[in-house]
């Protein structure tokens, strides 16, 4: 299969509400083709909400997103979507699970094929869902989202249910597909460690505006213990932690690590 490219995002004054309860406002946010940008912030402040609204699963209340010049209006061609749950159906095999977007396409098999072979599950291609572990499950709702080939990669939280080391591995695959395919990827997390591991730029998010958009100009991949990305973690989690007890208990849990 070819690589893929990315796509370029531009949003702009984005605003977004349920009935009385405004979730997103004035957001601006610029996204080259081929980035990766990490998106955080603390629980409901509407991460999951951006991304609907770039997939095109909703609508906007008022403002815009282009993608390449044009507006998102409904679900968006260009992307795939990777959740915190595999969402596998049971009664198919891995290989048709991957495929499952693809049905009407006569080469979806191969398709499928090479997506599993992306992540290391070829061999699983005939197995049932049920007898995969939970980062075999991920690696095949990854597989299913890359065969399309998207140039919209959009990753909410995908990885929070996973055991610390699978999660690693995971980041580790996530990176080396994005660098391969070249296709525009946006994160959803809770986990600085990892939005520094991956990102180019790590957004924080804020009562549903943008707090911080923060380069990330460490080479690839990522040594967690580079004095650089220590300072880059601290200084992301000073502003999510915002409130000097909440920081100061971090520092303290810190130095009781180290003891
Ligand atoms: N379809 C909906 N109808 C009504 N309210 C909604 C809807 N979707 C989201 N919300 C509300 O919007 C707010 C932001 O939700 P969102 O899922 O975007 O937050 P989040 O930052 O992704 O949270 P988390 O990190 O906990 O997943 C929450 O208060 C949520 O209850």
């Amino acid at each position: 299969m070819p690589e893929t490219s990315g796509v370029e995002l531009s949003i702009h004054q984005l605003e977004k509400s349920f009935g009385h309860l405004h979730v997103l406002r004035k957001i601006d946010l610029q996204i080259a083709s081929g980035e990766f940008v990490a998106i955080v912030g603390k629980s409901g402040c509407g991460k999951s909400t951006l991304l609907r609204l770039i997939a095109g699963l909703e609508k906007a209340t008022s403002g815009e997103i282009r993608q390449n010049g044009k507006i998102i209006k409904e679900l968006n061609p260009q992307a795939r979507i990777m959740f915190q749950e595999a969402r596998l159906l049971p009664w198919r095999s891995v290989l048709e699970n991957v495929g499952v977007g693809l049905r009407l396409q006569k080469d979806w098999k191969q398709r499928a094929i090479w997506a599993l072979k992306q992540v290391g599950l070829e061999e699983r291609a005939h197995d049932w869902p049920s007898v995969l572990s939970g980062g075999q499950k991920q690696r095949v709702s990854l597989a299913r989202a890359l065969a399309a080939q998207p140039q919209l990669l959009l990753l909410d939280e995908p990885l929070g249910a996973l055991d610390a080391l699978t999660r690693m591995e995971m980041q580790a695959l996530i990176e080396e597909i994005w660098q391969q395919q070249k296709f525009t990827a946006l994160l959803v997390t809770h986990d600085v460690n990892e939005a520094i591991t991956l990102a180019d730029r790590v957004v924080l998010i804020e009562k549903g505006t943008i707090k911080m958009d923060l380069p990330i100009p460490l080479p690839r991949p990522r040594n967690r213990s580079d004095s650089a990305f220590i300072e880059l973690e601290e200084k992301v989690l000073a502003h999510v932690l915002e409130k000097t007890s909440l920081k100061k208990e971090t520092e303290n849990l810190k130095s009781v690590a180290n003891e």
